[in-house]
């Protein structure tokens, strides 16, 4: 394939599949439709009892939303591309004097759940970019509004001004402190002395969050900033606290090097105006920023995640300056990459198809989704569409206003802590028009979404050294818990006045609309996953044969759709370095996904539409025990609390398990013909069975605090019992 050059600062390379996947495409969409005509048809002649009615309506709608997936899923598949940068070429082209400002955003939102050690970590991974220090700006959010946030950042700076000049001085390229001293670097100068250093500083940082205190050995200075933190000050409600921990013009490491700016800031809160979550914060600090450095390019990264490759700015500036890209160019992607993730991966966390495969398919068409972290936007794109830039209410808040006052004068402070105030926002256009947009919980993905209804695009660059690294969540729960605040918030842009079917359709190519479709609906795919782990397993026990026998050629559709999915989904995955282990383990958290998130997210959603409660924000749990870690290194499932989303998985594993047996025992028993009207149902079942056997140790076998709570397995005994009960006895019966 050939490869195109943009004044060779990058590359852009088609995949080798594209013709493969169209033709396949098209195949496997005639046996789709073939299929759906075989439901209507069995529907209108077949069914005459209610039960067989209640039975071919629920396969219709169940293979109708499976389609419904699979063909938007294969927009991703039809022009997916690689991007190259050049990052060494750059600093021929331009030199690092002709780089632009840098400002990153990081957000933190609960000192008890996001601990500051880490959101530090963070903010010193980026500070010691390979970057002229005086072009790069690190701003903080913190939604907790946390004296211990603000303590430990005061501490990272007297760390940072070692910190800073070592990295340059060593050349080193894991700048996270926490990452380079879990790796070997016994070999380099002085790292013990600096190792020294940091873990006095963990230490006085750790001390302060567990004891809910800080030090106090502080300087007057700083005992002043904590000032702020009056009587009546809480997380919920307090005024906007602002602090210009580094200012650039003035402070300078130990070599006499300037630092990069570091500006804490915690928007104001009150009860009476909504936030907005992350994107409010990230709107605020748009503000805040605009006034102190306004640089033209903004990281965001989210506090789990660090810097892994000084020199990723390098390959961002690869496509910023590309002229070619630029005019349109609204945000520069990177992957969320994890580590500390257990050999196979079992919770499927590193999200291989949402952040890595899926993304290129974007790309050859009019960019990735935004991912919320691990992403360079360019501050114009969040001011309207490219070729007609809105103006914010206040000049000084543009992205063409240039930036005359100092960051720590008087003067920029008032104007900031105006900015950053609760009702700052009330009849403007922020969210809406301009900045990171409201009305989703997937603030990301809807802005994404918005910018490229405007007209923007994006690229996506996945470097062999991963630019980022971040946590996944180590427990079931937590994983779950995290997918179902996605798929509320999917489904908010799903049914919302921007639904991909209606405003994007019109907004966007046909292509771009299907990839948007393909993630906002993706919760409803607990309805097909519902029905297949109930409607088989439970027909099957009643001894009702609901899929073609064996012997009609109508079996061999089924195997060709079956076989056909799930062979392309595992070649996906493997072109993209994975393995076969961590492919079927991604398999059952899609099925696991079906029954617990994307399930309870539905319904969160209904609940909130129907104003029976409203949702919230649940930032993820970034703390774990020992133990658990140990159980995840093991490979080892972990349910430990009774959450409500374990109960369908657990009746479900019950009676897929008795549904396995009951028609294994009746082809024995009976011989061929069963075999022959059973076997697909017994194959369901058995796939079931084999998808849920971690359920089965932790129901059964397990003993430890991670097993699934006695009481689900009980009362999901009882809910499998009532079911068959229920279906045997009223529902088939009719
Ligand atoms: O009111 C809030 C809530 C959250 N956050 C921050 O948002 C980030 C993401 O929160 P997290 O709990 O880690 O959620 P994840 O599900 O891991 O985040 C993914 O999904 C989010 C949307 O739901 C995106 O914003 C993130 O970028 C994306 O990584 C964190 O830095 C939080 O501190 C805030 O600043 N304010
Ligand atoms: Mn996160």
């Amino acid at each position: 394939m050939m490869e195109t050059t943009n004044q060779t600062l990058n590359t852009i390379k088609p995949s080798k599949f594209i013709a493969f996947n169209r033709l396949f495409a098209a195949v496997y969409t005639f046996a789709v439709l073939t299929l759906l005509y075989y439901h209507v048809l069995k529907l209108i002649t077949n069914s005459h009892t209610k039960s067989s009615i209640f039975i071919s309506i629920s396969m219709l709608i169940a293979d109708l939303l499976l389609a419904f997936t699979w063909s938007t899923g294969q927009a991703f598949r039809m022009y997916p591309v690689t991007r190259k940068p050049d990052p060494e070429k750059i600093i021929e082209t331009i030199g690092k004097s002709g780089f632009p400002d840098l400002d990153v955003f990081i957000c933190t939102a609960d000192p008890y759940k996001e601990h500051p050690i880490s959101v530090v970590n963070t903010a010193l991974s980026v500070m010691a970019y390979d970057y002229p220090t005086e072009k790069l700006s690190v701003y903080i959010s913190d939604d907790g509004g946390s004296q211990l946030t603000l303590f430990a950042f005061m501490e990272a700076v007297k760390f940072g001004k070692y910190w800073l000049p070592f990295c340059r001085e060593n050349d080193i390229m894991e700048r996270c402190p926490h990452a380079f001293f879990g790796s070997n670097c016994e070999k380099i100068h002085q790292s013990e002395k600096i190792k020294m250093m940091y873990e006095k500083m963990k230490k006085r940082v750790e001390e302060a969050v567990e004891s809910r205190k800080i030090s106090e050995h502080i300087s007057e200075k700083e005992r002043e900033a904590f000032g702020k933190w009056s009587q009546g000050f809480t997380c919920e409600e307090h005024p906007s606290v602002i602090e210009v921990l580094v200012d650039s013009n003035r402070d300078t490491d130990i070599r006499g090097v300037a630092m990069p700016n570091l500006v804490y800031v915690s928007r104001e809160k009150t009860n009476t105006s909504f936030h907005h979550f992350k994107a409010g914060a990230l709107n605020t600090l748009l503000r805040v920023s605009a006034l102190m450095t306004n640089a033209p390019i903004i990281l965001t990264i989210d506090c789990d995640m660090f810097s892994n490759d000084p020199k990723t700015p390098y390959s961002v500036l690869c496509f910023y300056m590309d002229t070619l890209l630029s005019s349109k160019l609204a945000y520069i992607q990177f992957p969320q990459s994890f580590h500390g993730l257990n050999k196979d991966d079992i919770y499927s966390s590193e999200m291989k198809r949402w952040f890595h495969i899926n993304p290129k398919g974007m790309d050859g068409l009019s960019g990735p989704d935004n991912m919320g972290t691990c992403c360079f936007i360019i501050r114009k794109a969040l001011f309207g569409p490219p070729f007609s830039i809105l103006q914010p209410e206040m000049a000084l808040l543009s992205p063409n206003h240039v930036v005359k006052n100092l960051i720590s004068s008087q003067q920029t402070l008032e104007m900031a802590l105006y900015v950053a105030g609760s009702d700052y926002e009330k009849h403007k256009n922020w969210g809406f028009e301009i900045g990171f947009r409201y009305g989703s919980l997937v603030e990301d993905f809807f802005t994404g979404y918005r910018l490229h209804s405007e007209g923007w695009k994006s690229i996506f660059c996945d470097p062999e050294r991963p630019a980022f690294y971040g946590e996944a969540p180590i427990s079931l729960h937590q994983a779950v818990n995290q997918v179902k605040r996605w798929s509320v918030g999917l489904l908010e842009v799903a049914f919302s006045k921007y639904s991909p079917l209606t405003f994007g359709m019109t907004n966007l190519g046909p292509l771009m609309t299907h990839c948007y479709s393909y993630y906002a609906f993706s919760p409803l795919l607990s309805i097909p996953i519902t029905i297949y782990a109930f409607l088989p397993q439970l027909t099957l026990l009643n001894q009702i044969y609901i899929f073609p026998k064996v012997s009609d050629p109508l079996f061999l559709l089924y195997i060709f759709l079956f076989l056909g999915a799930y062979i392309q989904d595992c070649l996906d995955f493997i072109l993209e370095k994975g393995t076969i282990t961590r492919w079927w383990n991604e398999q059952r958290i899609w099925l696991i996904r079906g029954l617990t998130c994307y399930l309870f997210g539905t319904i969160e959603y209904l609940m909130k539409q129907l104003k029976f409660s409203t949702v919230e924000f649940n930032v993820t749990n970034k703390i774990s025990d020992d133990e658990q870690s140990k159980r995840y290194y093991e490979g080892i499932f972990e349910f430990g609390v009774s959450s409500p989303m374990f109960y369908p998985l657990a009746t479900t594993s019950i009676i897929n398990l008795a549904a396995f047996f009951g028609g294994f025992l009746q082809i024995i028993m009976k011989g061929e013909k069963y075999l022959d009207s059973a076997f697909v149902q017994t194959f369901i079942a058995g796939f079931g069975v084999l998808n849920c056997i971690p359920i089965y140790e932790a129901m059964a076998l397990r003993t430890d605090n991670g097993r699934m709570p006695i009481k689900i397995t009980i009362i999901a005994s009882f809910l499998a019992w009532s079911l068959y009960f229920v279906t045997s006895n009223f529902i088939f019966k009719v």
